[in-house]
């Protein structure tokens, strides 16, 4: 494509330099650039990609986008706004591809992943092509690629979106973070549906207010439903979470058709008669579709409501409420959420992603449901994150808790006892004993420890890193899988 014809994607823009230029690829990053690149200079919260164009033309950048003219040998294409020009521009070269399938996003606090898992297997029950991107992985057909971030930059975002549909995809289930829609990484996508989660809180470091934090998942509902249409294959629909307070702004935010989903309130896909045990949740599904009886192996009133939004998305895609059942009951656990532990032990040891204070009041809630025995909590909070959950996640886990064990998540680039210490304030606030609590930075000897403790019939919950199988150390990733560690540390016990 030629750097003219890039540029009729944009209205104010000037071309300094050669307008026919040949423009063979497109990246933000000037690492990844190849010979005959478009780089695109995004100023950004710590680094100003403008200050990289000399490196990307060194690996052979054919032009810039820039918002001012650079003293630099190459086309530049000056815009007024590098970053959302990024938007407008990857979504030209790559052909318009959210276009061309029907892409479901997904926001909220918790239970993203998991929902799109859900609604994965749904729709591949039904014969339908799907791509899913997300926390874990992406996946294109049956090809997995790892993932940097939930939620892709804009770039990556449209040339993944077209290789869905050169594949043929039908359906793309993707996870819409609030750093995603705050910085703009979706703008432009055309989306099938919206479902929202919940929202509670986590990311302060980032939005600052709950208010910031809320708006920013705001923007996923704004964007949709302008355009009626008779045509169903052309409508848009907002699915909403009943039962969490903001779905109503949601709801005035969104020109989509709404459907609410819960439990508590009055909405269009409601459960009742939930029953949760270790090995599973039962359900009464009452529903615009019909009723139904759920018998879902998976544990937790919290993927009730991910199995709900799931639901409310199918039955909107026409998939008859049987299909949806039978798909829903077949899914046995999605990777490191509330997953089973098993060495043929006596007692029971789940990993889990909880890593909010949501997250783990729900985890632990669903466990205070069946414990028989003792609750064992190991948990800690990832570093260069929002610092003010580290005392709330303190507090719940100790509302819930028999015996704590307080250690590392992913450190990142701060001091590993310095996080524990964050966490202390909540223990103490609520009088937690000092006696049923440890402080262990090193999280393999916390999860031993925790093992090695446990008696017949025990819980014990592994909170925060779920499949995650590193952990980031002052910016490397070491090899850590808490289940592996787990396992082992089974096997070893009183050895
Ligand atoms: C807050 C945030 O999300 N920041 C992301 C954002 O930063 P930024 O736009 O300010 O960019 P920057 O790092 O200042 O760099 C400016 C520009 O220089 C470029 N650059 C930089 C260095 C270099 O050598 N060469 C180069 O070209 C960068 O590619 C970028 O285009 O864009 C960068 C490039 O894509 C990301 O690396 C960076 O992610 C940071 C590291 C991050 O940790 N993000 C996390 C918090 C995040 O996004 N998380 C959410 C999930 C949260 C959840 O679900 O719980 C996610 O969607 O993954
Ligand atoms: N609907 C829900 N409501 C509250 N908590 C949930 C819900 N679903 C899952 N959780 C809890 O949150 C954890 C993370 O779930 P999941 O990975 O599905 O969320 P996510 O929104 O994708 O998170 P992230 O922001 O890290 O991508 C789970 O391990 C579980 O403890
Ligand atoms: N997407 C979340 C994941 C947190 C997972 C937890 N293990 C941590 O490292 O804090 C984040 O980046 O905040
Ligand atoms: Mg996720």
């Amino acid at each position: 494509m030629k750097l003219q014809e890039l540029a009729s994607a944009l209205l104010i823009t000037h071309i300094h330099g050669n307008a026919e230029t040949d423009i063979t690829g497109i990246e933000a990053d000037s690492r990844k650039i190849k010979p005959g690149y478009l780089f695109l200079c995004i100023p950004g919260l710590t680094a100003d990609g403008h200050d990289y164009a000399p490196k990307a033309i060194a690996l052979g950048a054919s032009a810039l986008v820039t918002e001012r003219v650079l003293d630099l040998p190459i086309p530049q294409l000056v815009v007024k706004d590098a970053r959302y020009a990024m938007a407008v521009l990857s979504a030209h070269f790559y052909g318009y591809p959210s276009k061309e399938m029907k892409i479901i996003g997904f926001t909220g606090t918790n239970g993203k992943t998991t929902s799109t898992y859900l609604l994965e297997r749904i729709l591949r029950d039904q014969g339908f092509v799907t791509g899913l991107m997300g926390t874990i992985e992406m996946k294109i057909g049956d090809t997995y690629y790892e993932m940097e971030r939930t939620t892709q930059e804009a770039v990556d975002l449209q040339s993944s979106f077209r290789k869905m549909c050169d594949q043929k995809t039908d359906y793309c289930l993707m996870e819409v973070s609030s750093h995603a829609l705050e910085l703009g990484r979706v703008k432009g996508i055309h989306f099938r549906s919206g479902i929202f989660t919940n929202l509670s809180q986590d990311h302060l470091d980032y939005h600052g207010t709950m208010e910031a934090y809320a708006a920013a998942k705001g923007l996923l509902f704004s964007r949709l439903g302008n355009g009626f249409s008779l045509n169903p294959e052309e409508r848009q629909y907002a699915i909403l979470n009943a039962d969490d307070a903001a779905s109503l702004t949601l709801s005035r935010l969104t020109a989509a058709q709404i459907i609410t989903y819960g439990i508590e309130n009055h909405c269009d896909v409601r459960a009742t008669d939930i029953q949760i045990t270790s090995k599973g949740t039962s359900f009464k599904l009452v529903s615009f579709a019909g009723e139904a009886y759920f018998q879902m192996k998976l544990v937790g009133k919290f993927n009730v409501y991910n199995a709900l939004g799931a639901i409310a998305s199918a039955l909107a895609e026409n998939v008859p409420l049987e299909a949806i059942r039978n798909s829903l009951e077949s899914i046995a656990v999605v990777d490191g959420r509330m997953e089973v532990v098993n060495e043929g032990q006596e007692f029971l040891v789940l990993v889990d992603y909880a890593h909010t204070p949501d997250g783990l009041e729900n985890a632990l809630s669903t466990i205070a449901e069946f414990a028989e025995g003792k609750v064992i909590t190991v948990f800690g909070c990832g570093g260069d994150r929002d610092k003010t959950k580290r005392p709330i996640m303190g507090k719940v886990t100790a509302a819930y808790s028999d015996l704590l064990y307080v250690t590392s998540d992913n450190p990142r680039t701060e001091d590993p006892a310095a996080i524990l210490e964050d966490i202390r304030p909540g223990l103490e606030e609520v009088n937690y004993p000092a006696e049923k609590v440890e402080f262990i930075v090193d999280r393999k000897k916390a999860i031993q420890k925790a093992i090695d403790g446990a008696g017949p019939k025990d819980v014990i919950l592994i909170a925060g890193k779920g499949h995650e199988t590193y952990q980031d150390i002052m910016g490397v990733k070491h090899d850590f899988d808490d289940r592996l560690v787990a396992k082992a540390a089974i096997r070893g016990r009183g050895r």
